[in-house]
This record gives structure tokens, C-alpha cells and sequence, in this order.
């Protein structure tokens, strides 16, 4: 079976023009869209992720801001960084890269970003209100998943999509996006019995577990279409995805690489959603 490459890459420069676009009409309107990112501490990883974020923003005409903290930040000044943040007119996005160092509690950071600043969507106010499906910021994967789908022309609406992962930052988030849009959902998780029997049923397969290639052609429907949110490295430090693309590839209608698949469409979420914030400024 011949299998189409859902290219994440290319969509998301494709969103990026339209972006680009809107940024420009801001700018005739005297605003520029302002997004600030946290990194605290020194995971090398999150520096790449962070430096991909500067890029669009440069690529695109937002203004953004790094702020470096060091391993040793506490809570306390961390909270104090946000809330300026909060009450700075040249912002209209916050994200604190996570996971954070262990001292400092995730949810109370998450807590203290302004709803009307929360590009990752990640606040209790902005996840409340993606469940009731009112407007608010989504959060950047899921999202860019849902638009992976949207620009490779796969209905959603009847099919049995099966997530496995229940993150509260993709997996959950994930299944409900996808039901709202009129798939039959299922959740997998660690404690899910047999996998593959429910795997082997999914129309659509959204895998977010964080465990190098674990799916396998065995778990996969002929002719599924397979989104990979995975973000691994294999036993040569290369890249790779929870699904063993190889292996799989021929087994689906459709498939999304890793890298060049979701990762990109996170980022150009995460740019939709600054100027989304900095767009309220309009009325
Ligand atoms: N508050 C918060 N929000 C996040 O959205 C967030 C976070 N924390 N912590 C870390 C994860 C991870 N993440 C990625 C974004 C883009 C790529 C990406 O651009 N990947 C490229 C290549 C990456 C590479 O070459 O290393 C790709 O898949 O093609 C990856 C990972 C956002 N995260
Ligand atoms: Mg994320």
C-alpha cells in the first residue's frame, strides 16, 4: 500500500505565509504580537526547542523575548518573573518551557500565567474552556495535529480515533479535540491490557508515549492513518518517533515522519496562538 508523508514541515511553513500575513495588518494597526519564553535550568533539549521558537518568531515578525534562569531559580522568583511578565503591554504570550526543575511546582507556575497570556493553553481557565469548546487558547500539539489533519484531507468526523498517552498536555487534550470533531475516541495507557486490540481498530492512531518506536505494523490497521507525537532518540542518538516508521509505513494510508511531522506544527501553533492574544488588543 502506498502511503502519503504527512509532512508537518511544510504545512506549517504553508500556515506560517497566512500568519505572516496577519502580522503584517497588525503592524499597519500599530501592534506587534510579543511572546516571552522561561527556560529555567540547562536541559540541552529544551534549548533546541527554544531556539526553534526564536526563529519563527524572527522569521515571522513577532517580538519575542528569552529569559534564561538559572537551575537555582526559586519559586518565589520565578512567580515575581511571571507576573511582570503579565503586566507587560509588549507581551501577549507566555510560555514557561517544562518540565521544570524539581523544587519548583509546575502547577502553580501554570497557575500564575495570565488566562488572556496562555499560549500553551496549558491554565486550569484555558483547559476548562477547550473542553466546553469555547474560545480559547488550544494547546500547540493537539492543535497542530487537528491542522495536520485538516491539510492532509482525513475526515475525522465517524472514524475511531485511538490515543494512546493521556498527558494532560497532549494525550487528553488530544482525544477531546478529536471529539469534537465527531470521532469515536478511545484512550491507551500503561495500564491498558491488550494494546493491540484496540490499536488494530483505530482509523486513526495518535501515539504519545514517549518510548522510542514501540508501535509496530502488528498494532496497525491496513490502511490507518498513524500521527507520531513522539520525540526519542534511538540507540544512535538519531531522532526518532514512538512509532517504528519502517517498520509501519506501509501499513497506512497516511504518516507523519519524525522528525518534520508534529514538531514543527507545535511551534506554528504556538505562533497562532501569540497573535490570537495579541489580536484581542483590537477590540
Ligand atoms: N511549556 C511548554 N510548551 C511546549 O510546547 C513544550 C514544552 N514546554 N517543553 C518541551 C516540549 C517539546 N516541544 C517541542 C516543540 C517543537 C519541536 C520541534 O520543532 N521538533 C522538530 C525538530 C527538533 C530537533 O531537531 O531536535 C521536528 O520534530 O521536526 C520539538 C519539541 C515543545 N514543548
Ligand atoms: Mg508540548
Amino acid at each position: 500500500m502506498s502511503s502519503q508523508l504527512i509532512n508537518g514541515k511544510e504545512i506549517g511553513q504553508q500556515i506560517r505565509v497566512s500568519i505572516k500575513e496577519e502580522v503584517q495588518q497588525l503592524a499597519t494597526k500599530g501592534i506587534t504580537p510579543g511572546l516571552a519564553v522561561i527556560l529555567v535550568g540547562e536541559d540541552p533539549a529544551s534549548h533546541t526547542y527554544v531556539a526553534n521558537k526564536e526563529k519563527a518568531c524572527q522569521q515571522l515578525g513577532i517580538y519575542s523575548e528569552l529569559i534564561k534562569l538559572p537551575e537555582q531559580t526559586t519559586e518565589e522568583q520565578l512567580l515575581q518573573q511571571i507576573e511582570q511578565l503579565n503586566s507587560s503591554a509588549k507581551i501577549d504570550g507566555i510560555l514557561v518551557q517544562l518540565p521544570l526543575p524539581k523544587h519548583i511546582n509546575e502547577q502553580k507556575v501554570i497557575e500564575t500565567i495570565s488566562p488572556l497570556k496562555d499560549v500553551d493553553g496549558f491554565h486550569p481557565v484555558s483547559v476548562g474552556k477547550m473542553l466546553l469548546g469555547q474560545e480559547t487558547f488550544l494547546p500547540c500539539t493537539p492543535h497542530g495535529v487537528m491542522k495536520l489533519l485538516e491539510f492532509s484531507n482525513v475526515d475525522v468526523a465517524g472514524k475511531h480515533a485511538v490515543v494512546i498517552g493521556r498527558s494532560h498536555i497532549v494525550g487528553v487534550p488530544m482525544g477531546q479535540l478529536l471529539l469534537q470533531k465527531d470521532a469515536t475516541v478511545t484512550y491507551c495507557h500503561s495500564k491498558t491490557p491488550d494494546l493491540e486490540a484496540i490499536t488494530k481498530q483505530a482509523d486513526i492512531l495518535v501515539v504519545a508515549v514517549g518510548r522510542a518506536k514501540m508501535i509496530k505494523s502488528h498494532h496497525i490497521k491496513e490502511g490507518a492513518v498513524v500521527i507520531d507525537v513522539g520525540m526519542n532518540r534511538d540507540e544512535f542518538g538519531k531522532l526518532c518517533g514512538d512509532v517504528d516508521f519502517a517498520d509501519v509505513v506501509d501499513h497506512t494510508a497516511a504518516i507523519t515522519p519524525v522528525p518534520g511531522g508534529v514538531g514543527p506544527m507545535t511551534i506554528t501553533m504556538l505562533m497562532v496562538n501569540t497573535i490570537q492574544s495579541a489580536k484581542m488588543k483590537l477590540v
